[in-house]
């Protein structure tokens, strides 16, 4: 358990209200705090911003996701990966309000978050991204950021476009836009469509506009997909910054480089379930871990025997269109590939 100098839940909890004690960085706490849990599955954390509890998502007969028991530290990064259709993206979606769950409880500060919608679960303090950005291309940047303000009363997006609804709030809306524009170096830009950002500049809108309501929670699905190489550093900077602020960072992330460089804490998700949980050093020694990715390439030939396998099979089937004979069975007759 936590050794005498990690942060205690009051101590953490302080953090989140960007208090830290003289000379200890956030990143310093949120990795002192996640020294000594044990690398299981459904740990217990020291001192959890969100508990989830038994929640199922299932699509007709395929199951999504299916989480017994997962805690995410407050005042931490966590990364959250898994092979392509692990449920991640499902997870996120069932947390924020955009998803509904077959079963299961989430809360956030203790506050249960089921069933509420997404501007009810953003209010409470728990903001998302998107893996494919929802920057509104044919509105400007600052029109963008505006929708992403807190507090106004017409929750959708049409609504909070008619000017008397949010006036009142326009003004100091738009200072505070403008500070997050100048932050993510997007301020020159403000005045331009959306639709002209580049990806990447897309990503640090989303950020941005997701910082609007200034959440404790900040969810990023993917956030550096797409992102050329002189912009990933200046968003993972971004990202590190939102924990240096004491908010809770949970990202989905395929790049082991970028996961490895800003987690302090690491789940992993496998067919819906949470397989493995740690720092990130231990998760590329873990077994489960490894089975997944590898059982989840099901085109890649996994051992020397496979791949003569396959080989013969493709030496075969080619034979057989020389001689002008028919399919052959096992093989796909074209890539050599086999059949599962
Ligand atoms: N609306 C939906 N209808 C039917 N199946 C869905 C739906 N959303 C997700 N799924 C399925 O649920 C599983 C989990 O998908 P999800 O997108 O959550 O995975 P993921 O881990 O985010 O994958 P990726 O890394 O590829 O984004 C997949 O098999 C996917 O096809």
């Amino acid at each position: 358990m936590p050794a005498e100098n990690t942060p205690t839940g009051a101590t953490a909890a302080s953090l989140h209200k960007g208090a830290a004690p003289a000379g200890r960085a956030p990143q310093r706490l949120a990795q002192a705090a996640l020294r000594d849990i044990p690398w299981e599955v459904g740990v217990a954390k020291p001192d959890p911003a969100i508990v989830v509890e038994n929640v199922t998502r299932t699509f007709g007969g395929l199951t999504a996701v299916s989480v017994d028991h997962l805690e995410v530290q407050r005042g931490g990064i966590t990364g959250l990966i898994g092979p392509n259709g692990a449920g991640k993206t499902t997870l996120f979606n069932l947390l924020t309000g955009f998803d509904q769950p077959n079963t299961g409880t989430w809360a956030f500060d203790g506050k249960s978050l089921g069933k509420l919608a997404p501007h009810r679960v953003a209010r409470l303090g728990v903001v998302r991204t998107f893996q494919l950005t929802k920057a509104l291309s044919r509105l400007t940047v600052l029109e963008n950021m505006l929708l992403g303000a807190q507090g106004q009363r017409g929750e959708s997006f049409l609504r909070a476009l008619v000017p008397g609804i949010w006036r009142s709030q326009e003004k100091a809306n738009t200072a505070k836009a403008m500070d997050l524009l100048r932050r993510f170096k997007l301020d020159a830009k403000k005045d331009e469509f959306a639709g002209t950002l580049s990806g990447g500049q897309r990503k640090l809108l989303e950020m941005a506009r997701a910082l609007m309501s200034d959440p404790k929670v900040v969810m990023l699905d993917e956030p550096m997909a797409g992102v050329n190489p002189a912009l990933t550093q200046s968003l993972l900077g971004h990202v590190k910054d939102l924990r240096e602020e004491g908010m809770t960072v949970i990202f989905v992330e395929h790049d082991m480089d970028v996961v490895r460089d800003i987690s302090d804490w690491v789940v992993v998700m496998a067919a819906g379930r949470v397989i493995a949980e740690g720092p990130p050093e231990s998760i590329s020694q873990n077994q489960a871990v490894v089975d997944a990715y590898l059982g989840a390439h099901h085109d890649a030939p996994l051992t020397v025997e496979e791949e003569d396998r396959v080989l013969a099979q493709a030496e075969a089937a080619i034979a057989q269109e020389e001689h002008g004979g028919g399919e052959v069975l096992g093989t796909d007759g074209t890539t050599g590939r086999t059949e599962r």
